[in-house]
C-alpha cells in the first residue's frame, strides 16, 4: 500500500531545474503557479527533498484562499501535510516549511541522523525514522499511506525524484517546459541520482496531454 503519487516540475528547455549554483529560477509564471497551487490543495500531502529547502526554503502552503476555504469545508486540513526527505536532519529549526502556516509537518530522517539536530527538529515537526544513512523511500510511502495520506506531490529535486523514479513509486508526471536555456553539467534536471544503464530498466512513460501554456508546454505523463 503506498500513496498515488505526482511528481510535478517546472524545467527549462534543456531540462534543467536551477543554476549550477541550485539558485531557484523564475522558470514558468503565474499561470502555472496557480496550476500547481490547485494540484497541491488536491493532495494529502507534499514531499520535497532537503536539497530543495536549503536552496529554496519553501513554505509548501496552499496558496489560494479559495482552495484553503474549500479544503476546511472538505473537513481536511488547510495544508497538506508537508514532507521533507531529510537523511540526517539538516533541515534548519528556522525553515519556513516548519513555520508559515497551519497543519502538520513531517522530517523524514535515517538511522544514522545526528541526535542533537533530531532533538532541535523535534518541536516543530513528527519525526519519522526510516533507513540506514539514506532514507528508504518504499518503507516511507508505506508509513506515509498508513498515516492516511493517499495522495502525494513531490516537488522536487532531481535527487529526490531520482530516487522516487528509481524505486518505482512514481504514478504521474507534471512537467512545464519553460523557454530558457540554463545550461551547465552540474546543474539538477529532472532526474539526477546514479541514472539507468540497461534499457530494459528505463521506466516507460505514456503521454496523456500536451499544450502550449504562458511561454512554454505543459505535458502530463503517467507511468506505466
Ligand atoms: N524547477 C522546479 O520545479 C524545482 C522544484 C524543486 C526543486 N528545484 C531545485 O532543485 C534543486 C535541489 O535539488 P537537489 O537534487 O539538490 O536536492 P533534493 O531536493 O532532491 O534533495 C536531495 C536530498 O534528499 C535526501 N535523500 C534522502 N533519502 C533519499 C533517497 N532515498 N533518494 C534521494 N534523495 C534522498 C538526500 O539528502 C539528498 O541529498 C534546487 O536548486 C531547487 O531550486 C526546482
Ligand atoms: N512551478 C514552478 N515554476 C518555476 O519556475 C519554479 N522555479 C518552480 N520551483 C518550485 C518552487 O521551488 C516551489 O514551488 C516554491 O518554492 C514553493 O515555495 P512557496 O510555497 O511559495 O514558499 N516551480
Amino acid at each position: 500500500m503506498r500513496p498515488y503519487v505526482i511528481v510535478n516540475v517546472a524545467v527549462s528547455a534543456d531540462g534543467k531545474l536551477s543554476t549550477r549554483e541550485r539558485r531557484q529560477v523564475k522558470i514558468s509564471g503565474n499561470v502555472d503557479f496557480d496550476r500547481v497551487d490547485e494540484i497541491k490543495a488536491g493532495c494529502d500531502g507534499i514531499m520535497v527533498g532537503i536539497g530543495t529547502v536549503l536552496a529554496d526554503d519553501p513554505s509548501l502552503t496552499v496558496k489560494s484562499p479559495e482552495r484553503i476555504a474549500e479544503r476546511v469545508k472538505q473537513g481536511r486540513p488547510e495544508h497538506p501535510v508537508r514532507i521533507v526527505v531529510d537523511s540526517q536532519a539538516r533541515t534548519p529549526p528556522d525553515a519556513k516549511i516548519l513555520h508559515k502556516g497551519s497543519g502538520k509537518r513531517i522530517i523524514v530522517i535515517a538511522e544514522s541522523a545526528p541526535s542533537e539536530r533530531i532533538t532541535a527538529l523535534a518541536p516543530h515537526a513528527e519525526l519519522i525514522k526510516t533507513g540506514m544513512s539514506q532514507v528508504d523511500l518504499k518503507d516511507l510511502m508505506h508509513k506515509l499511506a498508513e498515516t492516511g495520506i493517499k495522495k502525494l506531490m513531490v516537488e522536487g529535486g532531481g535527487t529526490l525524484i531520482w530516487g522516487m523514479i528509481s524505486a518505482g513509486l512514481v504514478d504521474e508526471l507534471i512537467m512545464f517546459v519553460g523557454n530558457i536555456i540554463i545550461g551547465g553539467e552540474d546543474a539538477p534536471t529532472l532526474a539526477d541520482g546514479l541514472g539507468f544503464i540497461h534499457e530494459s530498466d528505463f521506466p516507460v512513460l505514456e503521454l496523456t496531454s500536451v499544450s502550449p501554456m504562458e511561454k512554454g508546454v505543459l505535458i502530463h505523463w503517467k507511468v506505466k
